[in-house]
């Protein structure tokens, strides 16, 4: 287990921390929900985004690590919820608010209701990559086949 710098920045989080803080829901989940902090109920029409904030923030710290935002799986299939970034990504050194772009890519209104987990984050592992400059590379199976080289059965 990993420990992160978590900064709670709305109040209705901080006064039910041990209910609405990031946390993994079983012993094996990979994901920890992140809540919509708004106000009131967000209506989001058909093809609408908006930035939600989470209340909270985070702060990594080892550029060995980031963090991913991803769909939850039952509000994107059923309802159409997604995140208007596809993916989002979360650097090691960011201190700023954690927050969750929300598209409704479905065909009806979606209302995110305040508090309600609108998304997931998962902290994964990341490779910081130096680059050598080559003209040339070494032979590989694959060489430059690719976009379906090795057909589709
Ligand atoms: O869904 C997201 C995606 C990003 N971020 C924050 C954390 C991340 O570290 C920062 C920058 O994200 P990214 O690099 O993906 O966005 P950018 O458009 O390239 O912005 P920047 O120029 O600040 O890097 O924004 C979020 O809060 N939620
Ligand atoms: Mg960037």
């Amino acid at each position: 287990m990993t420990t992160i710098d978590l900064k709670i920045l709305d109040p209705r989080v901080a006064e039910r921390y041990d209910e609405l803080a990031p946390r993994y829901a079983t012993p094996g989940s990979a994901g920890l929900d992140l809540r919509a902090c708004v106000d009131a109920p967000l209506v989001l029409a058909p093809g609408d985004a908006a930035l939600i904030p989470t209340g909270i923030a985070i702060h990594i710290g080892d550029p060995g690590l980031c963090a991913m935002l991803l769909p939850r799986s039952g509000l994107g299939h059923k309802h159409g919820l997604v995140l208007g970034n596809l993916v989002g990504l979360i650097d090691a050194d960011y201190q700023g608010p954690l927050m969750v772009s929300c598209w409704n890519r479905g065909k009806e209104s979606f209302t995110v209701q305040p508090m309600e987990r609108i998304a997931q984050m998962v902290i994964v592992p990341v490779v910081q990559a130096r680059f050598r400059r080559v003209e040339e590379f070494g032979a590989s199976q694959r060489g430059e086949g690719g976009f379906g080289s090795t057909g589709r059965a």
